[in-house]
């Protein structure tokens, strides 16, 4: 499906993504652990061709995703759709617009300008948005909602173009703990009901322990873990975020944890003593 060879990225002296390869075979979810500066955002951008590669190879399906241009990079742009930390929606604009703003590269320039979406498109985006459990919001502008909710419309915007892979950069970094866990099963349920690959870019490991089938772990650049959650061992670790005999995963966890702690604690406390 999805093959990367020695794929780099270099900023000046500094090289981003160095030498990175990896294949995926079938529909998975992917999270690529690392520390901040590590290379996971360039790595993303490279495969969605927002950012270009200084060396390497990527082939979808035997097709070569570097060489593209125009609107077949818009075609495959598509195809790994994208959601981004800060939701990138249009904040002024109603939520089903913004659902709506994914069919934008197949529709003409005066549709778009005139706001003119076909019924049909009209009814999937409602479709997708009632999926992702937030169609009573469609009508609201998409800066009422909240953190959560907005990155469920930057998802279904994605579904619109029926993606194979969505890429997701740092998804949940900007949300309280409840709703980066709604947003994290929303991405694993598209992956488990439709078939299509979610690679999410992770701050933590515990998040990608949960969630992912497979995890990657990249240090300055280069791919210093790949395999199964399980395999995820104190000392890989450790590899990975660069840290010493002291490292605690603790410190790459997110709340997602304390608040399923906070719940069980809650629950003991009605059982009583
Ligand atoms: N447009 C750019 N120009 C110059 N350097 C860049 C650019 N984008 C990224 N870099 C550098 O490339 C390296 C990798 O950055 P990248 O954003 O991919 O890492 P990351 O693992 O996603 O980190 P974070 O979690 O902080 O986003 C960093 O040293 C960064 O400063």
């Amino acid at each position: 499906m999805l093959y990367v060879k020695e794929l780099t990225r270099q900023f000046g002296i500094n090289t981003a993504v160095d030498r990175v390869s990896f294949q995926i075979d079938r529909p998975m979810m992917v999270g690529v652990i690392g520390r901040s500066g590590a290379g996971k955002s360039t790595l993303l951008r490279m495969l969605n061709r927002l950012t270009d590669a200084s060396a390497g190879q990527i082939l979808f399906e035997g097709q070569d995703i570097l060489t593209l241009t125009g609107r077949a990079r818009r075609a495959w742009q598509a195809r790994c759709a994208m959601i981004f930390q800060q939701f990138n929606l249009v904040p002024r604009l109603d939520v089903v617009s913004n659902v709506l703003h994914g069919t934008l590269n197949r529709r003409s320039t005066l549709a778009t300008v005139f706001n003119l979406f076909p019924a049909e498109d009209i009814h999937k985006a409602v479709g997708i948005l009632d999926r992702l459990g937030i169609a009573e919001q469609a009508a609201k502008r998409a800066e009422a909602l909240s953190g959560g909710q907005q990155q469920r419309v930057a998802i279904a915007r994605a579904l619109m173009q029926d993606p194979a892979i969505i890429l997701a950069d740092e998804p949940i970094a900007s949300l309280d703990p409840m709703n980066a866990q709604v947003v994290m099963e929303t991405l694993r349920r598209i992956h488990e009901e439709d078939g299509r690959t979610v690679v999410a870019n992770l701050h933590t490991l515990d998040t990608a322990r949960r969630y992912c089938d497979r995890v990657i772990g990249m240090r300055n650049g280069r791919i210093v873990f790949d395999g199964a959650p399980e395999l995820l061992t104190a000392q890989a670790a450790r590899e990975i975020y660069g840290a010493g005999a002291d490292f605690s995963e603790a410190a790459t966890s997110t709340e997602i944890e304390t608040l399923e702690r906070a719940d069980k604690d809650y629950a003991l406390s009605m059982m009583g003593p």
